[in-house]
């Protein structure tokens, strides 16, 4: 006695009264003492023999007998064993008392019997418990200086349910999980011991009221496992009520476990049984927790697969210190028990535990704790440790490797990006230096109407023609540049151009974009990788390199995007840089191009040469927008091109006037109704002079030829069924309008201003004459010529186009979203499809069949060059009204009106 305290108390790390200690208490494996009862006298008059033999104090060997020679022994060595004539004092003197009485000095144990049935648990522990209890009293004897309180509780687990031995009622008792306590049981009795004879008389009781049963092994054999718990608080009387008063609390637990049987050996039938299958079902539940703990704390342990195991959980492998004591019957006829008891004992040997010392402390001394660690945090604050320079300076190391790393490669990036720039713009100078712009088949220029897939500069490696086997029909600028031999995937490079305001930049196939203008084939994955590794930044330069040499061939076009609707529109209004589009295409841009030197004295194609008012030597500067060419003035016969100033088109008659008046945007360059009145005015002239001989300005004796080739003079007086003449000319007109793709606004223009006046008939019959004549020689095939320039079908349906295109943009300045959306119902058009303007425009003058069709066109058109605005007073205005006076004839009428208006 005397060995747990003083010096050996500073073994144990403190813990504070909720069991919490800093973490490092003292580990150590759980005693494991195996004791053999000498055969009992039923044993003996059945002359068993012990197989079982204690060769020295760590190790108990099986000798089997009756097995042959060639068997060796089994030795199993454990802390401590025990042999049948060694008494319950040494077992606890030699074994168990080191654990037990290291409650005195605030450290948890327990003392454990675990055993089969008959084998002495209840025997040895006992006398276990008697000993220590007596070790205690004189412990507390000897230590005076200390005042000690001891409480006893002690329960039974009887068939899983749990009863309190200090209480007369019969009443199962609860577990509960408390979150400063752990594990408690709830009303559980506690004695405070008056002194040991106290605690004797409560034993007594106990053992009166545990459940024992005879079976045919053992006589009074314990149906239940049993706890006694005894607490031990003490703390020093010379603080008690002062500051420094601290106290130690810990418990030492004494469990008798009932005895592992086989009921065939027990003979256990009825309730015996019952009690026999709750004991061996938690006992095997103790033994799997034991043999998970012997394998490391790790993962999950099953204490609450019983009530044994949840009580005692602490006590396996928390804080406490524990002996197990396992009991060994010697009996032949229990090897195999004996043999599991020796296996579980194994287990239990390798199971840890972490016992602490329990400090409770005195609120006072609490907060007087508290108060000292706060200092001491507040100066660890006041005064930090002083950087570790060592490990910050390799941090740094390691941050500046990364960093260089990351630096390389985005060299590598940008070196990689800029090699596929400089291939691009070596592909775009050598385009410059092939393509034959100025007509040749190389550029392929193409208005909106065209176009709707593609809105790049295409640099291609093949041809049109390799292609898609023809021509220059495709939507978009084709550049051809030389194919690269290193990569395939380069053989088709888009330059796609992005529209910005100042940030401008053109990206390359290889998907350097801004993210903006994705083209309407969509990013590729490479395009997307090499994306997220070029360090756009650094590449900007080279992307305005390329730029500039795509500048080199055009310039911002003046007009927004037939699709890029208002948003386009709006750009352009604040871009001061360069933009491709597929609408307006090479051609608006190359025509419009400040240009470079070698363009400027280009002279003009024949596309070109169909657009009056091309500057002299500066060419370039034309808006692509100009009129179309006078489309249907040429005149042949017999395969022989003429030309006249007679047959000279109104629309280009509109065209020059237009010319003389044009500004800048897209109004200016519609013929207003006084050019067209011109217009007509000099073809009336004209067919005047030749119905009447007169020589008439310009005349180049045509009117000859007219008679020569067929075509009858124009009557010089309105026929007299002139309503039913007018259907007749309007639906000719509405007919060879559409065959001779005439002017939409010339349509509308005419069509308005002849409504039906019979003094209105020779401009109908012009009109009719003109169209038929020019349906015939485009029918042939020919070309017809007219002030040099050479007027096709193609070049007729191309102004058309062009026309149309203007017609649409103008839609966003004449009419609302509102009235918009009408219009693309009632025309039949998707309001959310792709070029719905343009479409709208395509379905106008398209049905010469349908006169509300036709009265529809004609408002669209009106409305979209301001033709209400000038108002049905213009005809007037310009003299045009050719209403006979009531008192003139009307053939006279007809020549004066004709007379006052030339
Ligand atoms: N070491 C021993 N020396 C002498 N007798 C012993 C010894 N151990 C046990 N006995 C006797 O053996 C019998 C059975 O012992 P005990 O009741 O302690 O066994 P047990 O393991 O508790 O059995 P059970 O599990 O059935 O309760 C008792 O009569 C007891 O006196």
């Amino acid at each position: 006695m005397g060995a747990i305290g003083g010096e050996e108390l500073m073994k144990w790390e403190k813990m504070d009264g909720n069991g919490n200690g800093n973490g490092n208490g003292r580990e150590e494996k759980i005693l494991v003492l195996v004791r053999l009862r000498p055969l009992n006298e039923k044993e003996i008059s059945r002359n068993d023999v012990s197989d079982w033999e204690c060769i020295n104090d760590t190790t108990v060997l099986f000798r089997n007998s009756l097995q042959e020679r060639s068997m060796f022994p089994t030795a199993y060595s454990f802390d401590r064993v025990f042999g049948g004539d060694s008494t319950t004092r040494q077992v606890y003197d030699e074994g168990a008392k080191g654990i037990a009485l290291s409650v005195v000095s605030g450290i948890n144990s327990s003392i454990f019997a675990y055993g089969q049935t008959s084998s002495g648990k209840t025997y040895t522990m006992t006398g276990i418990t008697e000993y220590t209890v007596a070790d205690i009293y004189d412990y507390m004897q000897k230590h005076e200086e200390r005042a000690f309180v001891l409480k006893f509780s002690a329960i039974e687990i009887y068939n899983e349910a749990i009863r309190d031995l200090l209480s007369t009622e019969n009443i199962p008792l609860r577990v509960l999980d408390d979150p400063e306590k752990g594990t408690i049981i709830e009303r559980l009795t506690e004695e405070t011991l008056r002194d040991w004879s106290h605690l004797k008389q409560l034993l007594s009781v106990c053992e009166a009221q545990r459940k024992v049963g005879e079976t045919s092994l053992n006589e009074t054999s314990s149906r239940s496992h049993q706890i006694l718990r005894l607490t031990i608080e003490s703390s020093a009387r010379e603080f008690i009520g002062k500051d420094k008063s601290t106290k130690l609390a810990a418990s030492v637990n004494f469990v008798d476990l009932a005895g592992s049987e086989r009921a065939a050996q027990a003979l256990s039938v009825g309730q015996r049984l019952k009690e026999g299958c709750h004991i061996n079902r938690s006992l095997l539940t103790l033994s799997t927790v034991i043999r998970k703990l012997s394998k490391g704390k790790h993962g999950h342990v099953n204490y609450r697969d019983s009530k044994l195991t949840r009580i005692l959980q602490p006590c396996l492998g928390g804080n406490a210190r524990t002996a197990i004591i396992c009991t060994l019957s010697p009996a032949r006829e229990h090897v195999e028990q004996s043999k599991n008891t020796l296996l579980f004992a194994s287990c239990a040997r390798e199971v840890t535990t972490n016992a602490q010392v329990n400090v409770v402390m005195s609120d006072k001394a609490l907060v007087k704790h508290l108060q000292k660690e706060l200092a001491r945090l507040e100066n660890e604050l006041r005064t930090p440790a002083p950087p570790d320079y060592t490990a910050l300076l390799r941090k740094k190391d390691q941050q500046i490797e990364k960093l260089e790393k990351e630096v390389r490669d985005l060299i590598k990036q940008r070196d990689l990006a800029q090699s596929r720039i400089e291939e691009l713009l070596l592909a775009v100078r050598n385009d410059q230096a092939s393509t034959q712009w100025d007509g040749q088949e190389g550029i392929t220029c193409e208005d909106e109407y065209v176009t709707s897939e593609s809105s790049s500069v295409k640099l291609s490696g093949t041809t049109p023609q390799q292609e898609n086997g023809n021509s220059p029909s495709s939507s978009s600028i084709t550049l051809y540049a030389a194919r690269t031999e290193e990569d395939s995937n380069d053989i088709c490079k888009e330059v796609r151009c992005v529209e910005t305001d100042g940030s401008t930049i053109a990206s390359d196939s290889a998907g350097i974009s801004n993210g903006e203008t994705e083209s309407a084939s969509g990013p590729t994955d490479e395009r997307n990788h090499f994306r997220n590794r070029v360090n756009i930044g650094a590449l900007e330069q080279n992307f305005q390199d390329l730029q500039n040499t795509i500048n080199l061939l055009v310039t911002p076009p003046p007009y927004a995007d037939d699709d890029g609707e208002q948003e386009v529109e709006s750009r352009m209004s604040n871009s001061t840089s360069f933009r491709l589009t597929r609408s307006r295409s090479c051609r608006a841009n190359l025509m419009t191009s400040s240009s470079p030197p070698e363009f400027e004295n280009t002279p003009p194609n024949d596309f070109e040469k169909g657009f009056p008012g091309r500057p002299d030597g500066g060419g370039m500067q034309r808006k692509l927008w100009d009129l179309p060419p006078p489309e249907y003035g040429g005149c042949a016969a017999g395969g022989k091109l003429l030309r006249s100033d007679s047959q000279s088109s109104l629309g280009s008659v509109m065209l020059e006037e237009a010319q003389k008046n044009k500004t800048s945007g897209e109004e200016d360059v519609i013929p207003s109704v006084d050019t067209f009145v011109a217009g007509l005015k000099k073809m009336a002239k004209l067919q005047f002079d030749q119905v009447h001989g007169s020589g008439a300005e310009g005349d180049d004796g045509l009117g000859k030829n007219v008679k020569s080739i067929g075509l009858d003079s124009i009557s010089d007086s309105p026929p007299a069924d002139w309503p039913q003449e007018f259907a007749r000319l309007q639906k000719s007109i509405l007919e060879l309008w559409e065959a001779c793709n005439v002017s939409l606004i010339h349509r509308t223009y005419f069509f308005l201003l002849f409504r039906g006046d019979p003094m209105d008939s020779i401009y109908m019959e012009v009109e009719v004459r003109r169209l038929s004549f020019l349906k015939e020689t485009f029918s042939k095939g020919n070309p017809a010529v007219q002030d040099g320039r050479t007027l096709t079908s193609a070049s007729s349906i191309k102004a058309l186009r062009r026309e149309r295109g203007m017609l649409s943009r103008l839609m966003n300045k004449r009419f609302s979203e509102e009235e918009k959306k009408k219009l693309y119902r009632k025309w039949g058009v998707n309001p959310n499809s792709k070029r719905r303007r343009l479409q709208l425009i395509h379905r106008l003058w398209s049905n010469t069949e349908d006169p509300n069709q036709v009265h529809d066109s004609a408002s669209v058109v009106a409305k979209l060059i301001r033709f209400s605005e000038q108002g049905q007073a213009l005809k007037e205005m310009f003299g045009l009204s050719f209403s006979p006076p009531k008192m003139v004839r009307r053939s006279l009428g007809w020549k004066h009106s004709m007379a006052s208006i030339l």
